[in-house]
């Protein structure tokens, strides 16, 4: 018995200590350009959805020590003040660009609200962005919401397609003669590699019949990539590129609706500590689609770690997502 027990906590032990030195003495984030500050996304505006959090939040900062100046479109002024904040004394103590009158907005960070589940404030938020804003050139469409009970937004379509399509699909119609101005130009879809379990239900896209929040989540995903692929038909000639990606497995708040019982929460947070990628890592094929030359003029393609990926037959479904498009037109209310 004293033996098993000893096995059992060396056993721990050695667990423990091998997933610490996994962690910190495996590679540490390559930078995609360096971990000196540089000017390369100066003069830039860039707007990120979801900025407040997680990935967005990384994207942020990263664009903002690369000279961007970042719009934050955020749903919770507080939290996003917050994060704000945060990320200009980051930056600050890192030497990186001082925003002011002569920056020419480098390393500036703004804040607006932006409820992607209500249409009236994605319009709102447009109708500011196109009074205030001279030129958008990256436009990051990074918001999501994972899981969530069976709920609707303020229009009444079931939250994780509403959120992670049809609002981000509004937002993007209504800044496109904005991006287009702008050009050259470039739009970044946030999706995941669990759209390969999701299927576009024309009869019942907010899942009145039925209700699966696994599923539900993967069709949204579906639907942003079904969404690209068609949005960088129609923006063929028009040096605005769109391209979508899958970030991996990242630590972040995401996880917010997936109940785990108290006492194992620790091994969970252990787990997610060792294995899932750093909201930094996670970032740098969305910071990688925003601004490098390598991927100017390439439109239409679905990502992961920075590299182009396959994607399933279901995905590049020209009449799917053609259809998808103009269902998402008629419930979001775009009159032709
Ligand atoms: N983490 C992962 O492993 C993976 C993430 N992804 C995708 O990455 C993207 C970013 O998620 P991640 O950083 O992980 O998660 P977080 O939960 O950390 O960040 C999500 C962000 O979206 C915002 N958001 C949620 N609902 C709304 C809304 N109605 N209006 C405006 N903003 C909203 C959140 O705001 P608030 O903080 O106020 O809630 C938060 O800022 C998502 O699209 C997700 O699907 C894809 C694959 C894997
Ligand atoms: C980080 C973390 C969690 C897990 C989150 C998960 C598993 C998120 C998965 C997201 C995926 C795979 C999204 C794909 O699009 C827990 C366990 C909730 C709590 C401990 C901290």
């Amino acid at each position: 018995m004293a033996v098993a027990t000893v096995a059992a906590l060396l056993a721990a032990l050695g667990g423990a200590l091998w997933l610490a030195a996994r962690r910190f003495l495996g590679p540490s984030v390559q930078r995609l350009h360096g971990s000196e500050h540089s000017s390369f996304m100066h003069g830039k505006t860039v707007l990120i959805t979801g900025a407040n959090s997680g990935l967005g939040r990384a994207t942020a900062a990263e664009l903002l020590r690369l000279g961007a100046r970042v719009i934050m479109g955020c749903r919770d002024l507080e939290r996003a003040e917050e994060a704000a904040g945060q990320l200009r004394r980051e930056l600050r103590q890192a030497g990186g660009p001082e925003p002011g009158p002569s920056s020419g907005g480098a390393g500036e960070l703004v804040v607006k609200h932006l409820d992607l589940a209500s249409l009236r404030s994605v319009r709102a938020f447009c109708q500011e962005m196109l009074q205030e804003e001279p030129q958008l050139d990256v436009l990051i469409n990074n918001a999501g919401i994972f899981q969530c009970p069976y709920m609707k937004t303020e229009d009444g379509f079931e939250m994780q397609f509403g959120v992670n399509h049809l609002g981000h699909f509004l937002l993007t119609n209504l800044l496109l003669g904005l991006l287009k101005s702008s050009a050259p130009s470039r739009i970044v879809v946030v999706s995941s590699k669990l759209y390969k379990y999701g299927d576009i239900n024309f009869e019942d896209l907010n899942s009145e019949q039925s209700y699966n929040k696994s599923f539900c989540y993967s069709r949204s995903k579906l639907a942003n990539i079904l969404f690209t692929r068609e949005l960088a038909r129609r923006l063929e000639g028009t040096n605005v590129t769109v391209n979508v990606l899958h970030p991996g497995i990242v630590r972040t708040n995401l996880g917010r609706h997936i109940h785990i019982p108290l006492l194992v929460k620790p091994l969970f947070n252990l787990v997610s500590w060792a294995f899932f990628k750093t909201p930094l890592e996670g970032a740098q094929t969305s910071i990688y689609l925003a601004s490098s030359p390598e991927v100017e003029g390439v439109s239409g393609k679905y990502f992961g770690d920075c590299k182009e990926e396959e994607l399933l037959p279901k995905a590049m479904d020209e009449s799917v997502a053609r259809k998808l498009w103009d269902i998402s037109e008629v419930m979001v209310g775009i009159l032709k």
